[in-house]
């Protein structure tokens, strides 16, 4: 069979991007340059990327000024050409005379437009920012070593005190690049963090994800580094597996998904998951739900109540959810199931699919309650959160590494399963070893139901690609943080399908 909706993945292209070391950040910035591309011109790309970026950020927001932080390295050369490109109101405040800075940096001061306002200030005070600034932080990246010298203290703790949205350039400043560390015990506090050629350790490590918010990636023409500490998960990673589906294509072609969801207790849950399926685009979305579910169903689905003792899946149910894998090329399975006995003998009868099944939430809990039954070989994905990630570890005697990206191998290698460990930087790992991080989302996700559209999200993807596990479960956990990004105050996770939908447009050539 044929997939349209995505296309197929090559585990060798070039485009995942590595997570690197400063050093070797440093190598590939001298290899460009060697190569006939001058420093400046790479300060530009960098600039103007992360212009570009930061105005996506702010569209819908309303920001009557961006306020500037300069320092006097090429990280605040980079901030320079951000002022000029922003297209928003600046101010700069600059930790020295911009006539005083040397190479690239420099070079961007001498083609900041006149009409831009710069001041050389000391210290700074709450009274220096407004309520509607946006602050852009070109204080400290690479080049940043040893403790923070008391005025960058100070700058630093007044933008994070401000209340003002962050948008740091390449780094939060504080951050040490490798290790993540905010060495001197403070950083910039960032919503949003741009960084430039490829991602560095320190934005995944200890106090890196909390202080550089969701990431994105500018690339600046570096050459492919050799070296590598792992992979990321970005935007063009996305747009590289989505393509728009073909004119004649049917609905059978873009993937037939069985959602196995919701008990008496939970029915909500499998309306989101079955609606996050149906708008991530699976062609036929069926619903097997123990109980008709009280929120509104979306008239696209097919629903089918399966016969339960207690309100819950249980073996009675097995002949109808037997009987509907055969329509299906992908299973989700898990959603609001709630925890009774009879879900173990349901869980067994769902690992005989021979497709991808995905195991959520009350599957994975029933799992770890017996796990004697696992039998599932290659093409599982598990969404575990640390608790049930936790619970599945202590069943399978899995050690429960401190290092989440250990923690997630390790899982997957036991549980023969493409694991999706959530939390602030989502690990997808694949049981071959390969693992990578997610750059999307933002803390609106911590709400309850959004891991149900996440299984929808994957489902939806694993029905359309089947045969590439590890690929889709990044990309519906890239999607469902884009989907999260989008959403104003009071997110709910009723919202997210809708949002999800429009990032995968967005992405899809
Ligand atoms: N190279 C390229 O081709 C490209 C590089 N790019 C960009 O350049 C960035 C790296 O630039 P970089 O190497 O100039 O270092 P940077 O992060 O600006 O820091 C240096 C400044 O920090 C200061 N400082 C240091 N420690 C300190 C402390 N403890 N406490 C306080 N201050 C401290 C130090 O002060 P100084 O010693 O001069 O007094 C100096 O002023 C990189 O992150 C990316 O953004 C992009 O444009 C793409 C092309
Ligand atoms: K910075």
């Amino acid at each position: 069979m044929i997939f349209y909706s995505c296309s197929e993945p090559n585990a060798n292209r070039s485009f995942f991007m590595k997570i690197i070391r400063i050093d070797t950040m440093r190598k590939l910035e001298q290899q460009a340059i060697a190569s006939g591309v001058p420093g400046y011109e790479l300060m530009r790309r960098a600039g103007e990327g992360a212009a570009r970026e930061i105005r996506a950020f702010a569209r819908g927001r309303e920001f009557g000024r961006a306020v500037v932080l300069a320092g006097r390295g090429n990280n605040g050369g980079d901030a320079l050409v951000v002022a000029a490109r922003l297209g928003l109101p600046v101010t700069i405040y600059a930790t020295g005379p911009l006539n005083e800075l040397r190479g690239e940096a420099a070079e961007a001061a001498r083609d900041l437009p006149e009409n831009i306002e710069v001041r050389v200030c000391d210290g700074l005070t709450g009274r220096d920012f407004r309520r509607d600034d946006l602050i852009i932080d070109g204080l400290l990246g690479t080049g940043f070593t040893g403790e923070l010298r008391p005025r960058f203290r100070n700058w630093i703790e007044t933008a994070n005190r401000s209340g003002c949205p962050i948008a740091a350039l390449d780094l939060p400043s504080g951050i040490n690049g490798d290790t993540g560390k905010a060495d001197s015990g403070l950083a910039i506090r960032a919503e949003l963090t741009v960084t430039f050629g490829c991602p560095k350790c320190g934005l995944f490590r200890a106090d890196g994800p909390a202080a550089s918010g969701r990431l994105r990636l500018v690339d600046i023409g570096v050459p492919e580094p050799e070296e590598s500490e792992g992979e990321a998960f970005f935007a063009a990673d996305a747009e590289e597996l989505l393509h728009r589906p073909a004119y004649d294509t049917y609905k059978n072609l873009r993937g037939r998904l069985l959602i196995a969801a919701g008990s008496s207790d939970y029915s909500g849950a499998a309306v989101l998951c079955s609606r996050a399926a149906l708008r991530a685009g699976a062609g036929i979305v069926r619903l097997a739900t123990p109980v008709r579910p009280y929120a509104a169903l979306p008239g696209a689905l097919i629903v089918r109540e399966v016969d339960t003792a207690a309100g819950s899946f249980d073996k009675e149910s097995i002949p109808a959810l037997a009987e509907m894998m055969q329509q299906s090329d992908a299973v989700a399975a898990g959603s609001g199931w709630s925890q009774c006995r009879g879900s173990a003998a349901v869980l067994s009868a769902l690992q005989e699919f021979p497709g991808p099944l995905l195991l959520d939430a009350d599957a994975l809990n029933t799992a770890a309650r017996e796990p004697q039954r696992w039998l599932r070989h290659g093409k599982t994905v598990i969404t575990p959160h640390p608790g049930e990630a936790k619970r599945l570890a202590e069943a399978f005697g899995v050690p429960q590494f401190e290092d989440r990206t250990n923690f997630a191998l390790a899982l997957a290698a036991k549980l023969d399963a493409v694991t999706v460990l959530k939390g602030p930087h989502t690990v997808v790992a694949d049981p071959s070893g390969r693992w990578s991080l997610n750059t999307s989302g933002c803390a609106a996700l911590a709400t309850a139901g959004s891991g149900d559209v996440l299984a929808g999200i994957i489902g939806a993807l694993l029905a359309g690609n089947p045969e590439h596990p590890f690929e889709m479960a990044k990309l519906g956990v890239f999607l469902h943080g884009l989907a999260g990004e989008t959403g104003k105050a009071g997110l709910i996770a009723d919202d997210l399908p809708e949002f999800a939908a429009e990032a995968k447009a967005r992405l899809t050539r």
